[in-house]
């Protein structure tokens, strides 16, 4: 086992957005739509879910079977971490078509392991708190664009609660803990406005502090709200009780948290690719699996496209939009001017389809996505610029100029989300080239299948996708 001593080079947490690889050899060519869509979409689970799941279902009291969970990077990374740290995680016969269902059994869990991250913030930010629990050190890196990503947060409050952290005071992977077994917990402050993660990661793990925890969040901003409901929601439904006596405080009780079989949503921000489509194609596009409630962001998808003029409904577990003629048919989409703090994943595809839009729009509140796989508001405005767009940066967010795009590079940075974005305005303007659409594997290794299928529903399925390896 080694624990992490290094130098560092100089740090910008946010760094230079680096494109993967020059388009060209490799290249995905997006598909341009040909005419309206008729297009019933049916996809995998939520990474959020899955990943929430699979870490209370380690900490639990007893096994736990996720249903339809998500098989992709993310969840891929999330399982051989937990399994590491001593959990038993065994694939079994699953319906659907994505893949297993997983059944995952408790165990004592033992640091003298390396954790892989990848590029997920949902490994980076939600197995340190769990980490500490293990006795012995345990290692976290990932990958190097991983290593830009803010994790400072993490490290500081784990050493508020008393956890021994050693990494080169730069606020990023790599570091590594020693686990003494147990945290003893009690009331600590954080500042979480580079990501909702950090608090996330925290709650998962409290109640199997001795006293619990009291999370403070002391910064001026709070990103992606709907991501800590679901965290609370989670764990609610495994018997611990968080209570939030002011806004930015949370409480949770030591607890025992319940062994419970969870069947996992269809990831609804992975439907804002397809949906997004029915507006710039035209036609209609359904998901189906669509639940009536939730505590997934991209629920928002609902009252979010209607300001583009698309039609939104529901027939009964179905989400249908109707996006009209949609871009290639004509229409002038109206520009919009939106505050998407509560669902920044959701804005590389509204960003996209207002690049595509007759009228200027502003998007904001989204100042966190520079930490996000690569800095998506400078990448988004680098590509989009690059085809003719008139993107500006602000410090929180975008402004789009209406502007007649043309074909060529799309750069994904390591970014599924970017991927996707270009995928959608790819769908309007002719030539567009993606540099590493296997990018998508991070939540949905489905995608060019799926696209191609939305486009295309009469050709042959090309065949499932391989499963991931981290
Ligand atoms: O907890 C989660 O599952 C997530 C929280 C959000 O992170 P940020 O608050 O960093 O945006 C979201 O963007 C990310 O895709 C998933
Ligand atoms: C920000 C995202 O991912 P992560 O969970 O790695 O933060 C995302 O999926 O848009």
């Amino acid at each position: 086992m080694q624990v992490y001593r290094y130098s560092a080079p100089e740090f910008d947490p946010y760094g230079e957005p680096r494109p993967v690889a020059e388009s060209g050899a490799g290249a995905w060519a997006a598909p341009v739509a040909d005419g309206p869509l008729v297009a019933t979409v049916r996809l995998p689970g939520s990474k959020s879910l899955t990943n929430r799941e699979l870490v209370l279902a380690a900490l639990a009291d007893g096994p736990s079977r996720l249903t339809a969970p998500l098989h992709s990077r993310d969840t891929a990374l999330m399982i051989s971490a937990l399994r590491s740290l001593g959990a038993g995680i065994k694939e079994i016969d699953g319906e659907g078509g994505f893949g297993p269902d997983l059944l995952v059994t408790p165990g004592e869990l033992a640091g003298g392991v390396s954790i892989d991250c990848g590029l997920a913030g949902t490994v980076m930010r939600f197995l340190p708190p769990l980490a500490a629990l293990a006795l012995g050190p345990v290692a976290f890196d990932g990958d190097e664009s991983a290593r830009r990503r803010p994790m400072r947060t993490t490290v500081d409050a784990l050493r508020a609660l008393g956890v021994d952290v050693n990494d080169d005071g730069r606020g990023a992977l790599p570091f590594s803990l020693y686990g003494t077994g147990s945290v003893r917990g009690g009331e600590i402050s954080i500042d979480a406005s580079a990501s909702s993660q950090f608090v996330s990661g925290l709650l998962l793990v409290g109640a199997r502090f001795d006293e619990g925890l009291m999370l403070r969040h002391t910064g001026e901003k709070l990103p992606s709200m709907p991501h800590i409901e679901m965290t609370i929601t989670a764990l609610a439904a495994r018997g611990v009780d968080v209570t939030s006596p002011e806004p930015g405080v949370w409480v949770v009780p030591p607890a025992p948290i319940r062994a419970r079989d969870v069947a996992i949503e269809p990831d609804l921000s992975n439907a804002a690719p397809f949906l997004v489509a029915a507006l710039v194609a035209g036609g209609t596009v359904r998901v189906p699996g669509w639940p009536q409630t939730t505590t997934q962001v991209g629920a928002d998808l609902e009252t979010l496209l209607p300001l583009f003029g698309a039609r939104v409904s529901r027939d009964g577990d179905v989400l249908v939009v109707d996006g009209g003629d949609g871009v290639r048919g004509g229409a002038a989409l109206p520009g919009v001017d939106l505050d998407l703090s509560r669902g920044g994943e959701l804005a590389p595809a509204i960003v996209a389809l207002a690049a595509l839009a007759g009228g200027p729009s502003r998007i904001t509140g989204i100042g966190h996505l520079r930490g996000h796989e690569t800095d998506r508001l400078a990448a988004l405005a680098a590509e989009l610029n690059g085809l003719g767009g008139a993107a500006t940066e602000l410090e929180d967010g975008l402004e789009l100029e209406p502007r007649t795009l043309t074909g060529g590079p799309w750069h994904s940075y390591e970014d599924h989300r970017m991927a996707t974005a270009g995928a959608i305005v790819g769908l309007a303007v002719p030539g567009i080239e993606i540099d590493d659409i296997g990018t998508t594997a991070k939540t949905l290794p489905q995608f060019p299948e799926l696209w191609r299928r939305m486009l295309h529903p009469d050709l042959p399925a090309a065949g499932a996708a391989p499963l991931p390896v981290p």
